[in-house]
């Protein structure tokens, strides 16, 4: 069995495959390493063969959570780090090393499933926008706040915008409006997150017509599906990218 890890900003995802046919046998989603090796440590029979992980914080944080990882499952941990080039793919930024991991594996694992010219949005702490042309070249991309670092902004920054994570919720079940603060604030941003999304839509159309396959992922997905129907939702787009940068035997 694979443990496979994707360390964002706020979550960590984290699964367990059979080597073999990749089956799931578990997976979740976590916000620290005490949580995760607790939970990776509940799977009933679990014995893992090896890992791969892909994170965009820094470098301590990343080795001492493969330090933690050794210890208590017994297994080497594989850390995806920047190319320039790979299955088919050309890294655009003008320093390859720069372009966040998470960015580059989702671009990967999407060209691998378009096997054309795809678009990319990405929606978690930050909100991202990554472009692949149909011959593979990454012509770069977009990062802006996603609704984590949106609401926050607005929460610390003005003196009575206050609610709690319950009303928030609650409010999200119309876009109408908002006869409340937490309805304004919280539809706001969701009307931004789908702006961002159609925007970035709208751009690939002018690269490429209709001859691209648009992807949908992150954890704020569901927030804006309904307002994109051509994309495709690919919950895992990062651990497909990540599987072709780590292959593990
Ligand atoms: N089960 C969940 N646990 C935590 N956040 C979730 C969950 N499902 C959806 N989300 C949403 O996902 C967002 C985080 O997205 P994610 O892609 O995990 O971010 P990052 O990779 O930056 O850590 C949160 O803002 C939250 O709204
Ligand atoms: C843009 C990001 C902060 C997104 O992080 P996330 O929302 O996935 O937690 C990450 O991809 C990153 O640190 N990128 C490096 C900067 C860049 O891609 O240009
Ligand atoms: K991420």
């Amino acid at each position: 069995m694979i443990l496979e890890l994707d360390c964002g900003n706020s979550f960590i995802k984290w699964r367990v495959i059979h080597a073999g046919d990749a089956t799931i046998v578990g997976g979740g989603i976590v916000d620290s390493d005490q949580a995760l090796l607790a939970e990776v440590s509940a799977l009933p029979s679990v014995r893992l063969s090896g890992s791969r992980m892909v994170s965009v914080r820094s470098e301590e944080e990343t080795d001492a959570l493969c330090l933690q990882l050794a210890q208590h499952f017994g297994v080497r941990v594989l850390v995806a780090h920047p190319a320039r080039e790979m299955a088919g793919v050309r890294n655009g930024y003008d320093d390859y090393q720069r372009l966040g991991m998470d960015r580059w594996l989702a671009a990967l694992g999407a060209y691998h499933l378009a096997k054309g010219a795809c678009l990319v949005i990405d929606l978690g702490t930050a909100a991202k926008a990554d472009f692949v042309a149909a011959d593979g070249q990454h012509l770069g991309g977009y990062i802006c706040p996603g609704m984590p670092l949106m609401r926050s902004q607005l929460r610390t920054h003005t003196r009575r915008i206050r609610y709690d994570d319950a009303s928030a919720e609650r409010a999200l079940i119309s876009l109408v409006p908002g006869r409340s603060t937490v309805e304004a604030v919280e539809r706001g941003c969701v009307l931004m997150l789908q702006g961002f999304a159609r925007t970035q839509i709208e751009q690939a159309q002018v690269l490429w017509g209709e001859s691209f396959t648009a992807f949908l992922t992150g954890g704020d997905a569901p927030l804006v599906r309904d307002a994109v129907p051509q994309v495709r939702v690919v919950p895992d787009l990062v651990f497909v990218g990540l599987a072709i940068a780590c292959p593990l035997g």
